[in-house]
């Protein structure tokens, strides 16, 4: 379904047709248009209660969806709060040598443009099995559904330093120079637009880059008006059919959350309107995407989304997502912690120790600004050891400690040191030492890619329903705006109001995977290969 053919995703496999359609789906419940694919999914889940004896009744339930899928792949356009960063010209520098399909001399030899840690671009699912070997057949993840190729994204943004993406991407000294040689023109071209910035919300280390600013130093409306023009322009001056906006700009502090000020959406747009000191540049981001109905999505820990604009959102049915990219020290620790305790093995103690010299480092060494992160990088195991009660008593928890150090001398290729301390059976222990070199930006921008591509996927995704008990939903309807689709790619994953936050990666790219093949009507991969395990 992709739009280019399997060799832009250096992947070989597949047979797909001239359509770049890797398959169909042979089934009644499945039909195909030009303009959309529409399934009906049984989705099957089990409810359960407690009898008057304390015992579990475990009810199986079915609820018949209706999914809707638009076909057309649009001329998406990806602007980034932050482009001149490390993440945004390294995401960028990517896409252009990808596109151009470059090689580069390294100290290794040479090397050519991939897309290397993207799960969407890089990873492969499992369709089902052949029909006469009985074998696997996997396809790429981003051959699932009609799915925009990164190569063909229009990329902009804004940022509080006027380098352009040439001179920044020198300043972020992450690519190799025989890479950026062939880049530079192009990237000199990219000078990113003037954005608002308020000094109280990031670090004062920050304020002698700040020399590309929109007039005023609070929030207001004037500066929200000007972020929906830019998207609007941007959107024109494109031909674009789609914008996906994506904070990669620097950890800002928590914003206070208070009553009448945040707490709704009319309190939020007021304390905008009275340039309320509470309001940071983020969350102006925030509300200007939602009013423009483009998705947000936040990469960054900060509490963007306050109680006001996640209610915003809702009221117009725009996407947000955050929060805070998952891109190496916690994304090992969601997988191992997973491990360990599905294992049943009773973790007692992590202790998370990391430093990098980038800018995001500089930026977390002031403490408000790394109190952010410190949250965001120590929830991940809440939902693993909550759902272990064999292990863990009510409130127990492993110790957790989480350290960030600013060494410029590392620069972009962050040490992670991790000890992970356990008992096991019979009084013994299990101590796990981990020493993990993230090259922070070239992990990370992946991941851009991804809730870029998944986000705007979703735009493209309706759904109705009726459940066994009757209720039906007679219209096709969005996701809900919260788009906890993307944890995987995700710190703190937001989540719908009342809804449970997953951090186990495998649950999440699960759901990611599942959720895609029921939109075009198959059942779950479960695993189970009963086909191998029951016949003689
Ligand atoms: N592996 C990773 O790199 C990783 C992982 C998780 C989260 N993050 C987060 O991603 C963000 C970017 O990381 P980075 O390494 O690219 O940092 P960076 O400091 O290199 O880039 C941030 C950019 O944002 C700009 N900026 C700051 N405030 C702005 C504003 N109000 N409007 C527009 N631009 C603004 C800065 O000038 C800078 O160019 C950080 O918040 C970081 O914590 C990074
Ligand atoms: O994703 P991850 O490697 O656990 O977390 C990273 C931290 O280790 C690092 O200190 C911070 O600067 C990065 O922005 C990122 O958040």
């Amino acid at each position: 379904m992709a739009p280019h053919a399997d060799s832009d995703t250096g992947y070989s496999g597949a047979n797909s047709n001239s359509k770049g359609e890797v398959f169909t789906v042979n089934s009644p419940n499945v039909v195909y248009s030009d303009s959309a694919i529409n399934s009906k999914y049984t989705y099957r889940t089990t409810s359960v209660e407690k009898d008057a004896s304390g015992k579990y009744v475990a009810t199986p339930k079915e609820t018949l969806y209706d999914f809707q899928v638009d076909r057309k792949v649009p001329k998406t356009g990806m602007m980034l709060v932050g482009w001149g960063g490390n993440n945004g010209t390294t995401v960028t520098a990517g896409i252009i040598a990808n596109k151009l399909g470059l090689t580069w001399d390294t100290r290794e030899g040479p090397r050519a443009a991939n897309y290397y840690g993207s799960v969407v671009m890089g990873s492969t699912i499992k369709l089902g099995t052949d029909a006469k070997t009985a074998e696997d057949v996997n396809i790429p993840l981003h051959s699932m559904l009609p799915m925009v190729h990164p190569n063909d994204l229009v990329i902009g943004g804004w940022d509080i330093s006027g380098m352009n993406l040439a001179e920044s991407m020198d300043r972020a000294a992450v690519l190799e120079p025989t890479l950026k040689n062939q880049v530079k023109k192009a990237m000199a071209a990219m000078i990113p637009l003037p954005s608002i910035y308020y000094p109280d919300f990031i670090a004062a280390n920050q304020n002698d880059r700040a020399d590309n600013l929109i007039d005023g130093r609070v929030a207001s409306e004037a500066h929200v008006e000007k972020i929906r023009k830019d998207i609007r322009d941007f959107k024109a001056d494109n031909d674009l059919d789609s914008v996906i906006i994506l904070w990669t700009a620097n950890t800002e502090r928590f914003a206070e959350l208070s009553e009448g000020v945040n707490d709704t959406a009319d309190n939020l747009l007021k304390s905008i309107k009275a340039n309320h000191t509470e309001v940071a540049p983020s969350t102006v981001f925030a509300v200007a995407s939602i009013l423009e109905g483009v998705p947000f999505i936040n990469g960054s820990p900060q509490n963007t989304f306050v109680p006001g604009c996640i209610e915003l959102a809702e009221r117009h049915g725009a996407f947000i997502g955050g929060d805070d990219f998952k891109s190496g020290q916690t994304k090992m620790k969601s997988a191992l912690v997973d491990f360990l305790i599905s294992a049943g093995i009773k973790l007692t103690s992590i202790a998370s120790y990391n430093h990098l010299g980038n800018n995001d480092g500089k930026n977390l060494s002031s403490h408000k600004q790394f109190r952010s992160k410190e949250i965001s990088k120590s929830n991940v195991v809440d939902d693993m050891v909550a759902a272990n009660t064999v292990l863990y008593k009510e409130g127990e928890h492993p110790d957790h400690t989480v350290v960030i150090k600013y060494m410029p001398a590392v620069g972009d290729n962050k040490r992670a040191l991790d000890e992970y301390y356990a008992e096991i059976f019979m009084g013994g222990h299990q101590t796990i030492s981990m020493f993990n070199v993230c090259e922070d930006s070239l992990l990370a921008s992946p991941l851009i890619i991804d809730l870029v591509l998944i986000g705007e996927m979703m735009t493209r995704i309706q759904w109705k329903a009726k459940s066994n008990d009757g209720v039906a939903t007679t219209e096709f309807k969005k996701f809900h705006s919260v788009l906890s689709i993307l944890s995987y790619m995700l710190k703190a994953p937001l989540t719908p109001p009342g809804a449970p936050v997953i951090n186990a990666l495998a649950k999440q790219r699960g759901a990611l995977v599942n959720i895609f093949r029921a939109c075009v009507g198959l059942e779950p991969e479960s695993d189970m290969t009963l086909e191998h395990k029951l016949y003689n």
